[in-house]
This record gives structure tokens, sequence and C-alpha cells, in this order.
């Protein structure tokens, strides 16, 4: 079985948790309140930036000059691409100013940070797996049981259940499972513990923004 098989059973139970969060129903239902879709916006956008950062490190740290490409490319679709899709939200729903970051994003962007720069590519190429992979399901989720018309939301579900998106997240599938084949076993739980810990990173991402937690 191909380790991203593997892998994404392990947080099968955490993927099913995320598509019963009130904040992932309500965004898919349009009832999601506007503050709380803000909030997330506001720290996704930081989030991106630190992202994108990750991902050109994981580029420049790639030892297969296709790899390094394919990394770099994502890097921009997160500063450049996702990023437009905020900045029109931003417009629509008032947002001047993205504040501060806060606890849930903190978390997770220094937990990617920190993994880019301190473990082998391999376990940084997995922590980054989560943040395609769940969007592009919870994407396809919300696309295909669709029954609100005029959802605000509407450009959220239309950029991660597109078919755009889908090429990128096929090949970061098919980078990880290649490298987890060359890697030894060792590096290869790290690599699936690293997918785990971003899954649930992910999770809290959105439970944050629904609950508006912050420092104090
Ligand atoms: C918390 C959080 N996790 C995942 C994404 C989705 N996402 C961000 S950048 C990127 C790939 C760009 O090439 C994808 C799929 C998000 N927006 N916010």
């Amino acid at each position: 079985m191909k380790w991203t098989e593997q892998a994404w059973k392990k947080i099968e139970s955490n993927y099913s948790a995320i598509l019963d969060m009130p904040f992932v129903q309500e965004l898919a239902n349009g009832t999601l309140p506007k503050n709380k879709f803000q909030f997330y916006m506001a720290q996704d956008s930081i989030y991106l930036e630190h992202f994108g950062r990750a991902l050109a490190l994981i580029g420049a740290k790639s030892h297969d000059i296709g790899d390094a490409l394919a990394y770099l490319r994502f890097a921009e679709g997160a500063i450049v691409v996702e990023n437009a899709l905020h900045e029109s939200y931003f417009q629509d729903f008032g947002v001047t100013d993205k504040g501060k970051i806060q606890p849930a994003c903190h978390h997770y962007t220094h937990f990617l940070k920190s993994t880019a720069a301190m473990e082998p590519v391999e376990v940084a190429m997995a922590a980054t797996l989560p943040c395609f992979w769940i969007y592009k399901k919870v994407g396809d989720h919300i696309y295909k049981g669709q029954q609100t018309f005029n959802n605000p939301y509407q450009r959220w579900i239309d950029t991660y259940g597109g078919e755009e998106f889908s090429d990128s997240v096929q090949r970061a599938i098919m980078i990880c499972d290649l490298a987890a084949e060359r890697a030894t076993p060792v590096t290869r739980a790290r690599m699936t513990e690293a997918f785990i810990h971003a899954s649930h990173l992910e999770y809290h991402f959105w439970d944050a923004a629904y609950t508006g937690r912050t420092w104090s």
C-alpha cells in the first residue's frame, strides 16, 4: 500500500471530525456568521505567507529538481493565487487589517516552518500535505453536497472544489509517495507523524475561527 494511503487511514477519523465541524457545515450552507469568516480569512492570509515560505524552503532542499520546481510553484500559489481570494473577500467583507497572528495560526505556521528547517525534506513534504489534501477533500465534499444558492462563501467553495487545484494535490501526493518509497523506515515513520500532526492543526485552525480564540 502506498504511504499516502496508509497515512490517510490514520487521519480518517480526524477528517470526519472536520466535516462535522460547525465552521465547515455553516460554510457549506452559507449560514456561517460573517465575523467568524472574517477571523478565518485574516488568520488564513497570515498563514499563507508563512506556508509559502515553508514551501519555498522545501523547494530549495528538494533532492530532485522537478520536485524543487513543484514546491516553488506551490509556494507561488500560496502567496499569489490564494491571496487573491483573500483580498477579494477582504473587500467584500470590509476587512482592512489582518491583525496579529493568533494561537492556532501561530502553532501551525511555526510547526511547518520548523519542520521545513530542521527535519529531512521528506518529513517537511509530509507536513505540508494535509494542507493540500484536506482542503481538496473538504472542498469536493461541500461542492458535491451543495443545495444553497447565493452562498456568500461560494468563491471559497469553487476554489477548493475546482479542477485546477486538483492537479496540485495529485502532484503533492505523488511526490510524497515517491519520497516515502526512497526513505528509511525511521524517516517514513516521521513523515507519518508529521502528516498526522498537521491534520490536527488543520482542525484547530477552523475551530479557533469558530470560537474566536485569541491570546487573551
Ligand atoms: C489553514 C489552511 N490550510 C490549508 C489551506 C489551503 N491551501 C493553502 S496554500 C495551498 C496550496 C498552494 O499552492 C493550499 C491548498 C489554507 N488556505 N489554509
